[in-house]
């Protein structure tokens, strides 16, 4: 991120939701975003996501300047690079647990071995005996366990979490961080997750703390080093 800054709105209605942030983060780094309510936390997860464009600044994955590629460009990086878990699985319940892992793929239209892909993250997922099932038949737990399954199917360079504990009980949540800390380090995969959850995250590559827009370092106001 080179210099971000996101404004919405004009007038009296102007937020700079991100003021001229600047951070790297490396491949298969477990990266924390955290920061009070409003502080631009799901705004620059949605610019690393490509979801929104940035009023100013840079974007950077995998060397490629994402500021610069046309909407058509934007969606077929996307699908490519990137792995969406959010806070409520969204699961389509007309589908089986399977048909669900397999959906990005399918949209993707990269079919090729979905399936088998698909049953090796359930199995890594623990949930191998569920496949068959409604998504409306599982638990909460075991929904989020499928939604972080669904957003691996593609191998993506870097995963997004918005919240994904936000909506489960302590133990079930404790089992998810768990489980996306093992993923990555297996999968040497890049996890940028926000949360307000913490202290369910222990130890972390990198913690990066959103104060009214501004970026900061570390997670104790006493470490934080402002670094935009
Ligand atoms: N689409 C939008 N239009 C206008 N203002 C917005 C929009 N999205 C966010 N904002 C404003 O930008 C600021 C940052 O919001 P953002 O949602 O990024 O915060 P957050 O840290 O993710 O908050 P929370 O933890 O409550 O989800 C807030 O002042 C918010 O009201």
């Amino acid at each position: 991120m080179n210099n971000l800054t996101k404004i919405y709105g004009e007038g009296e209605n102007r937020v700079k939701a991100l003021d001229n942030v600047s951070f790297s983060i490396e491949k298969g780094e477990i990266v924390l975003i955290v920061g009070s309510s409003g502080s631009g936390k799901s705004t620059l997860l949605n610019m690393i996501g490509l979801l929104d464009r940035p009023t100013n600044g840079k974007i950077f994955i995998d060397g490629i300047d994402t500021t610069i590629l046309d909407d058509n460009n934007i969606s077929s990086f996307r699908n490519k690079k990137l792995g969406f878990i959010f806070q409520f699985s969204n699961l389509l319940t007309d589908l089986s647990v399977l048909e669900n892992i397999m959906l990005p793929r399918q949209i993707a239209g990269t079919n090729h071995a979905a399936e088998k892909d698909a049953r090796d993250l359930l199995k890594a997922v623990g949930l191998e005996d569920q496949m068959t099932k409604r998504a409306n038949k599982i638990s909460g737990g075991q929904s989020q366990r499928v939604a972080i399954a669904r957003g691996l199917i593609n191998k993506p360079s870097i995963v997004l979490a918005d919240e994904p504990t936000g909506n489960l009980d302590s133990v079930t949540s404790e089992t998810i961080v768990q489980l996306m800390k093992s993923m990555a380090k297996k999968l040497n995969q890049t996890f940028i997750i926000v949360t307000h959850d913490r202290q369910h995250f222990g130890d972390v590559d990198k913690v990066i703390t959103i104060k009214d827009g501004r970026a900061f370092e570390g997670d104790q106001p006493s470490e934080m080093e402002v670094i935009a």
